[in-house]
């Protein structure tokens, strides 16, 4: 039979890749594709001798960058080229004898060889070679040209028994064993037609793409028992997805669930949720049978945009959000996996090709644990840069930011806007969806001293989010040639430590307009990796928000305000802030019976908040000054030893100050302000 003609019967969809793997001798269906084993991401150290030929040649990390000089990969150009083609792991385990070999997902041979023992010397005849056979292990390690192509590739396999659990190379257990991207998960490929490879993209994200040209499914699904131990039924599985190029039939799936039927072991039972068009479609496969269980029209689905899945299995109820819009809510699924120990989620793609980004599955109980490490402690997946990521540690991220709406004066407006355009977005992500999604990033403008900084703090504190201080002088200066580098890794660590707010200060200085002749080439590119991971940043299930203050709106580059959706501005205190500010300033001071924080409010119409703090300083060293005046130092200590020394605070004080300090703001400042603002802001 021809290798075409294998998949012909696949044309009823999904139905046809699962019952494919029932019993029969004649045609595909008695292909064991468990058998068949494909690893994509970092290969551990393996256990087993048969498999140490593929680690050597395989090994790597979803983060560097390789040349091509592995075994069995290929370059992809058109995917990204400036990107070696990373992790594709072409090499096919083989073990007993119903195993076959394969490339890049082709079943390169007959049914019936796999079954009658003949794939050896099918195998041997396309690849012009042959096999080695030592005792009970037969062996092909040496690379080959041209057998199926112009890619090399190595082979082995053995002749062990057919209940050989050497399937797949024993991987230790990675630190994050729970959460990851989809490199350090196991995948298995189930059966048809089709590539997978990984790279990192241009944001350096490990970015999996599976891809079936043909209107043959293609299906990987990730074992759960190789070490993301989920130990209950439920799980939950976020991703980005993104369909690359898609027709009208182009079709992907999520395998929730995938088991052998416990009554007839060869056949296999599918929970899977079917994308394709403008639907979702979840369905239980059996046999061939399809029973349609729940279908939801989604608007938004689409070729070439990304989209946010977040699922989420609790007691069999299923919840499927894509870009925080409920597609559906507590579906009741069946059961699949019937007696089955063996149960897998999973990817498919047909006549299409779609990118998954930051696919992670993880056990809601055990993730528990985890999130409950402090940030500092929390394991890193292996496409974080560790050394940019300890310096981010170090410098950037605040850990306790420690700001509370109480503690600042008034800004009511400011407040309310930023509790329901941040803070509520990022703790309540379910409500906020939809119409209501959160803004990507928000801009706090206006005149120096005015409590933009803090607010920004209070955020973070409120939200209970992981704050991400990051100014110009951070990112440019102290790691001077690794700045984009450094954004790179900051994005992915807010997306993995979310919620996170990343905070820029003084943006201007970071985010100037951009294309003046005197500008760096290496500042350009920095800027246009901010602008490049703000756009990342397209989802609520990220949980990532950006916040940023200036002081010279006028300066920012339009392609960041753009970005900066949210524009409040935050003016100068008005005389009831400016009397809050002083009771808060003068809380603990001992002050005469004089002093009226309403007048000294008066006094100071056109200073800012930090103006308003430096003079109370300033006023606060007064009486200690004129102490000094007629008295010696020691003089002085001796009072203090005593009890005797008089520090309190009158209005004196405060009017002899304001004379020496003038505000800091001058009235043409403040009219720029007010004329950006009629322009641009947005609340
Ligand atoms: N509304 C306020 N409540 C409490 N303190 C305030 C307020 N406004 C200003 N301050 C005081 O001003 C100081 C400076 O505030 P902050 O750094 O937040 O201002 P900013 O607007 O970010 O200034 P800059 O633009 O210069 O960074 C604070 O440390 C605080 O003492």
């Amino acid at each position: 039979m021809p290798e075409e003609s294998i998949y012909k019967n696949n044309s009823s969809g999904i139905a046809s890749i699962f019952s494919a793997h029932a019993g029969g001798s004649n045609n595909v269906q008695s292909i064991q594709p468990t058998r068949v084993a494909s690893r994509v991401g970092s290969a551990k150290a393996p256990t087993s001798s048969a498999n140490r030929t593929h680690t050597t040649t395989t090994s790597s990390s979803a983060r560097q960058p390789v040349k091509s000089n592995r075994i069995g990969s290929t370059y992809d150009k058109t995917f990204h080229n400036k990107v070696d083609k990373l992790v594709s792991d072409p090499i096919r385990q083989v073990t007993g004898r119903k195993n076959i070999l394969a490339k890049e997902g082709v079943m390169p041979t007959k049914p019936t060889d796999i079954e009658n023992n003949a794939v050896r010397g099918t195998v041997a005849k396309k690849l012009g070679v042959q096999p080695s056979r030592n005792n009970n292990q037969a062996k092909l390690t040496r690379p080959v040209n041209g057998a199926f192509g112009k890619d090399q590739w190595e082979i082995e396999w053995d002749d062990k028994d057919e209940k050989s659990e050497n399937i797949i190379p024993k991987q230790s257990k990675p630190s994050n064993n729970l959460s990851g991207d989809i490199n350090s998960i196991n995948w298995i490929e189930r059966l048809g037609r089709g590539k997978c490879s990984s790279i990192c993209d241009v944001n350096g994200r490990p970015v999996t793409s599976i891809e079936s040209s043909s209107s043959h499914w293609y299906i990987l699904t990730y074992e759960e028992k190789s070490f993301l131990d989920i130990e209950t039924e439920d799980f939950n599985i976020t991703t980005s997805i993104k369909i690359q190029k898609g027709n009208e039939n182009s079709l992907f799936t999520i395998v929730l669930d995938y088991g052998i039927n416990k009554r007839c072991k060869d056949e296999y039972i599918a929970i899977v949720m079917n994308v394709a068009q403008k639907y979702w479609k979840i369905e239980r496969v059996e046999n061939k049978k399809v029973v349609p269980v729940q279908q939801a029209i989604d608007k938004s689905l689409a070729p070439l945009k990304y989209m946010d899945i977040s699922i989420s299995l609790s007691e069999r109820k299923l919840t499927l959000k894509n870009d925080n819009t409920e597609i559906f809510t507590d579906v009741i699924l069946p059961i699949s996996s019937e007696g089955s120990k063996e149960r897998r989620v999973g990817l498919g793609v047909m006549s299409a090709k779609v990118s998954i980004y930051d696919w992670t599955v993880f056990d809601p109980k055990t993730q528990e644990k985890e999130e409950d490490l402090p940030i500092a402690e929390r394991p890193l997946p292996d496409y974080i840069d560790k050394h940019l990521a300890e310096m981010i540690k170090r410098d950037i991220i605040e850990f306790n930011p420690n700001v509370t709406w109480e503690s600042i004066a008034e800004l009511h407006d400011a407040k309310r806007l930023l509790k329901e355009a941040v803070v509520l977005p990022l703790l309540m992500p379910d409500i906020f969806a939809g119409l209501r999604s959160p803004w990507k990033g928000v801009l706090l403008f206006g005149p120096p001293g005015t409590g933009k900084t803090m607010v920004a703090r209070a955020v973070a504190t409120e939200g209970k989010t992981t704050f991400f201080n990051c100014s110009a002088s951070t990112l440019v200066s102290k790691y001077h040639g690794e700045s984009e580098r450094l954004v790179k890794t900051l994005f992915q660590m807010a997306r993995l430590f979310s919620p996170s707010t990343i905070f820029f200060d003084e943006i201007d200085a970071l985010m100037m307009t951009r294309g003046s002749s005197s500008e760096h080439e290496a500042s350009r590119r920095l800027k246009s990796e901010i602008l490049t991971q703000i756009d990342g940043i397209n989802s609520q299930s990220s949980r990532v928000m950006v916040l940023a203050t200036t002081n010279k709106p006028w300066d920012l580059d339009e392609a960041m305000r753009r970005r900066l959706e949210k524009r409040i501005y935050i003016p100068l205190p008005y005389e009831k802030t400016r009397v809050s500010l002083f009771n808060i300033f003068l809380k603990d001071q001992e002050m005469e019976s004089d002093v009226s924080t309403e007048s000294l409010a008066v006094l100071t119409d056109g200073y800012s908040g930090a103006d308003i703090h430096l003079l109370c300083r300033e006023a606060a060293l007064r009486p200690l000054r004129k102490e000094l005046d007629h008295r010696s130092t020691e003089e002085i200590m001796k009072l203090k030893e005593r009890g005797e020394l008089k520090l309190s605070l009158c209005m004196e004080d405060f009017s002899e100050s304001v004379k020496t300090m003038k505000p800091s703001v001058s009235q043409n400042e403040i009219e720029k302000y007010q004329q950006w603002m009629k322009e641009f802001q947005s609340v």
